[in-house]
Parts: structure tokens; C-alpha cells; sequence
């Protein structure tokens, strides 16, 4: 778990050495390998996991180049058993990765159901949300074809990906382009509130009608 501190820009709008801290939440049906991703993500390790009880909790400070930002990663249990818990952590989340396995198609059913619950609970604009098909490395057992994941994704305006936790294929790409996603809305926030800050100094600026009539 990196726990470092960022070195890149600071957050828009915070103390210089703080990074910008986002969360986000691992959802999917049990078994996908929400566990495996985040294991892989955070520790570069692939290595066989017990099912998650509750939630399990990372932190990974990403480099972006220009900025480095901290995901607090909430890994959640898939298993059915703790469906109502889960939607406990996603309360404030600004990302979620919503997980299913390629060879499985009720898994993918079952992230379309985890999608109509975020939609519940956000505007889906206000959270970036990607949908995974994991274990791409049992690609001749598929049960979802990679159009399929595709067509979904984009007609809900979401990220898609297909990734191997396995064979660390496309992982910290996955995690990246989420971060990127992140911090490019982070930065459009504060150049939209910095807007509204130089148009309230230019009206607090301009004289009143008063103040003109009173100089006339
Ligand atoms: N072949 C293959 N197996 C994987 C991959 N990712 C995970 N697995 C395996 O799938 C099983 C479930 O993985 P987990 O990471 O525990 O899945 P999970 O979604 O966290 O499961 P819950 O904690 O029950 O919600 C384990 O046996 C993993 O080794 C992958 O990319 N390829």
C-alpha cells in the first residue's frame, strides 16, 4: 500500500503538499476479481484471495506527470450475502469500477444491476465510473464478447476495459485512466470556480448605479 507522499502538483485549491485524495469503490458480483485487481494494482502480486468479508481497504498514490493524487481504494465483498453492506461504501465516492468476468454472463448482468444502483445514489456524470471485464486470459471461455462490454459502456457513457488481474494486462492502465479522468474534472471544477470568483471581483469591482448616480 503506497502511503507516500505526492511530489506532483498540488490539489487545485488545497495546501501545496497536500495531494488530492479520491475514492473509489470496487463493485461486482463475487469471484470477478475485485480482490485479484486491486491486489495487483496496489502490489504488482497476483496470489490467491480468500472471498472479502465487508470491505478491504488500499491506498495508491498515482503519478501523473504533471500531478500525483491518492485513490483510497474500497474493495467490496461481491458475495450476495453482503449485497445491502455494500452499498454502505459507496456513499461518497467519486469513482467506482464496476467488475464482471468475461466468462461469466450473469456477472455481467449482475454489473448492469450494480450500475442502476450507482445511478440510484449519483448522477452517473458526478462519479467515474469504468466498467471491467476481468480474466480476459480465459478469453476461449468467454461468455461476454468484447463488443458487448463495449456497446453497454458507451451507451451509459462509461469507461470499458477489458483487463487479466492474472496476467497484469491493461491493470494500471484500468486504475490510470480513472485517476486521469479524476483529476481532469478536478481541474475543470477549479477553472470554472475560479471563473465565478473573477466575476464576482469584476461586479464587486464595477460601481454601483448608486455610486455613479451619487458622483454625477
Ligand atoms: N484466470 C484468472 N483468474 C482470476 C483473475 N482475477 C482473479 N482471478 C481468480 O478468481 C478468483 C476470485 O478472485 P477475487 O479477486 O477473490 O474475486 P473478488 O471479486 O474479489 O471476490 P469476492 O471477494 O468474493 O467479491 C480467485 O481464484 C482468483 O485467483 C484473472 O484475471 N484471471
Amino acid at each position: 500500500m503506497g502511503m507516500a507522499q505526492a511530489d506532483g502538483a498540488p490539489c487545485p485549491g488545497t495546501a501545496p503538499s497536500q495531494p488530492c485524495v479520491f475514492k473509489l469503490v470496487l463493485l461486482g458480483s463475487g469471484s470477478v476479481g475485485k480482490s485479484s485487481l486491486a491486489f495487483r494494482y496496489v502490489k504488482n502480486d497476483f496470489k490467491s484471495i480468500l472471498p472479502t468479508v465487508g470491505c478491504a481497504f488500499f491506498t495508491k498514490v498515482v503519478d501523473l506527470g504533471a500531478a500525483s493524487l491518492k485513490l483510497e481504494i474500497w474493495d467490496t465483498a461481491g458475495q450476495e450475502k453482503y449485497h445491502s453492506v455494500c452499498h454502505l461504501y459507496f456513499r461518497g465516492a467519486n469513482a467506482a469500477l464496476v467488475v464482471y468476468d468475461v466468462t461469466r454472463k450473469d456477472s455481467f448482468l449482475k454489473a448492469q444491476q450494480w450500475l442502476k444502483d450507482l445511478e440510484e445514489e449519483f448522477r452517473l456524470g458526478d462519479v467515474v465510473v469504468m466498467l471491467v471485464g476481468n480474466k480476459l486470459d480465459l478469453g476461449k471461455e468467454r461468455e461476454v464478447a468484447f463488443e458487448e462490454g463495449k456497446e453497454f459502456a458507451e451507451s451509459k457513457g462509461l469507461l470499458f476495459m477489458e483487463t487479466s488481474a492474472k496476467l497484469n494486462h491493461q491493470v494500471t492502465e484500468a486504475f490510470g485512466a480513472i485517476a486521469q479522468e479524476l483529476w481532469c474534472r478536478e481541474e475543470r471544477k477549479e477553472d470554472q470556480q475560479q471563473q465565478q470568483r473573477d466575476a464576482q471581483l469584476d461586479l464587486n469591482q464595477r460601481p454601483s448605479a448608486q455610486a455613479r448616480c451619487c458622483a454625477r
